[in-house]
């Protein structure tokens, strides 16, 4: 998966779902921490969209325990139908968290087939200052082919400095995903892509949203297709 347009993600831990998302969406992230039976759902995956694999760690507000975490995640690379994986920048960066040797490995083992890599980094507080939303996503970017940021915004000042660094970031030719979650934010997930953002997610089932703030598969490509045209 390029990521050099912008690509919608409809999120779930059911690939059953995939049908619903097929006309709609331009891959499924498929959240392995979520999801019951992650590698026999992968196994039979027969489905149009291709995959966007997370497994997002217990500590970066996901479900997936460290053991064997990144493991499944090399596993999933041998599925045709995967065309990209999402890795936390806090297990790339050497500080503590998991095992960085073991990311940068996963990183590598990717590429040499081709398949993407989305670098996250979340704050699941706050906005931080833009100087820390800069330095984040290229730190992100220069780990994967798209660096990715899901902050909190408080107030639209946040909002609005998390579409500040998108756009001044995507003028300077790095490749972001970025957007702010919780109400006050909700506008970014329609909003960023117009200031390059590449990757917006959105539940395919409304009631199973993966983050606060999102909008409905449907409402984020009518929104994100109204404002691109
Ligand atoms: O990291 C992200 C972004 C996200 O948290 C959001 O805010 O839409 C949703 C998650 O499913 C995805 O892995």
């Amino acid at each position: 998966m390029p990521f050099d347009s912008f690509t919608l993600a409809a999120s779930t831990a059911d690939l059953g779902e995939e049908p619903a998302a097929r006309d709609v969406a331009d891959c499924v992230e498929f959240r392995m921490d979520l999801a019951a039976k992650s590698d026999e759902q992968l196994a039979a995956y027969d489905g149009d969209l291709p995959l966007l694999v997370t497994n997002r760690a217990e500590w970066e507000g996901g479900g997936a325990a460290d053991e064997g975490r990144l493991d499944a995640l090399g596993d999933a690379l041998a599925h045709d139908a995967v065309g990209a994986i999402d890795v936390e920048l806090e297990a790339l960066d050497d500080n503590g968290r998991g095992d960085a040797d073991a990311a940068r490995s996963l990183v590598e083992a990717a590429s040499d087939v081709d398949v993407a890599v989305v670098v996250s980094t979340h704050d699941f507080e706050a906005t931080p200052p833009a100087s820390e939303l800069r330095d984040r996503l290229r730190r992100a970017s220069e780990h994967g082919d798209v660096g990715k940021i899901a902050v909190t915004a408080r107030d639209r000042g946040d909002a609005l400095s998390v579409l500040s660094v998108t756009h001044e970031l995507t003028e300077a030719g790095v490749r972001v995903a970025t957007m702010a979650m919780g109400a006050v934010g909700s506008h970014t997930r329609a909003v960023a892509p117009v200031y390059g953002s590449k990757i917006g997610y959105a539940p395919v089932d409304p009631d199973a949203a993966t983050a606060p703030g999102q909008y409905d598969l449907e409402t984020l490509r009518t929104l994100v297709d109204r404002l691109s045209e």
